[in-house]
């Protein structure tokens, strides 16, 4: 069953054309990363996907809702569609707890007692669970990612987005955040889709690699084809001999 779909998509900014003619289907349960050069358009795709940019032409299917239609409800996509940013966007005055457990009280108004249960056990998923009471201010950088998708996940949703989860930390707490994203990605029913330069992620645990550039889909490639043989577009070749060799 395909959880996104893009059907002739073109976003303009301005005059300016930053999505040409994607055309582009996720399975629910796929892993997808998503690379290419600075500007080439990623985090404008992915930021389509739960309506945080609209759409100018072409069509964009989100777990069966019509994103170009403006009668979609867009909180409803959000509900199903969470989203990890490169800095991580915590609320500063509540406890890491409460961080959690805000969006599930408020938008699915979910039960107290299940909601701290469920926050309790995803802050012992990434690791976290003796940090329930400090503030985020007190958590580093890459604690603070961690609690971020705990939050994404608390929400239950079926598709995560992850818009560079990993490029404001530092080179020691990269490994944290990309392990627990690892684990996510293993778990088959969460559709994730992320922009990322770890391209050790991606030969772990991806089922497909896209190359943008320019806002256009220049190759989409199962893991194997796209590490173990090579992209037939040039510039992906050339996108990866860089990555790979300065990582
Ligand atoms: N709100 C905006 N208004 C105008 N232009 C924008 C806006 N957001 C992005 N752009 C432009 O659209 C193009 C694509 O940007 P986008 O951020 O999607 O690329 P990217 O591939 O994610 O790049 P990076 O890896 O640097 O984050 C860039 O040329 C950028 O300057």
């Amino acid at each position: 069953m395909s959880m996104i779909e893009f059907h002739d998509v073109q976003k303009y900014y301005g005059d300016y054309h930053a999505l040409r003619n994607i055309n582009l289907t996720i399975d629910a349960g796929e892993t997808v990363v998503l690379i290419g050069p600075s500007g080439s358009g990623k985090s404008t795709l992915i930021r389509t996907i739960n309506g945080l940019e609209r759409i100018e032409e072409g069509q964009l299917i989100v777990n069966g809702q019509d994103l170009a239609n403006k009668k979609t409800d867009m909180n409803r996509i959000r509900k199903n569609v969470g989203m990890v940013f490169q800095h991580f966007n915590l609320y500063a005055n509540k406890t890491i707890l409460e961080n959690i457990m805000l969006a599930p009280r408020i938008v699915l108004k979910k039960d107290e007692a299940a909601n701290k249960k469920l926050a309790m056990d995803l802050l012992d998923r990434v690791g976290l669970a003796d940090q329930a009471s400090k503030m985020p201010a007190q958590l580093s950088g890459g604690q603070q990612q961690r609690i971020a998708i705990a939050r994404s996940l608390a929400m239950e949703p079926k598709a995560l987005l992850f818009d560079e989860p990993t490029s404001a930390l530092d080179p020691e707490m990269i490994d944290d955040v990309l392990n627990v994203m690892k684990d996510i990605a293993r778990d088959s029913s969460m559709t994730m889709l992320v922009v990322t330069h770890e391209m050790g992620f991606a030969r772990e645990v991806a089922n497909r690699v896209i190359f943008m550039a320019d806002g256009q889909i220049l190759e989409d490639d199962s893991k194997e084809t796209f590490f173990d043989g090579q992209p037939s577009n040039e510039r992906a070749r050339q996108f990866l001999g860089k990555i790979i060799t300065h990582s």
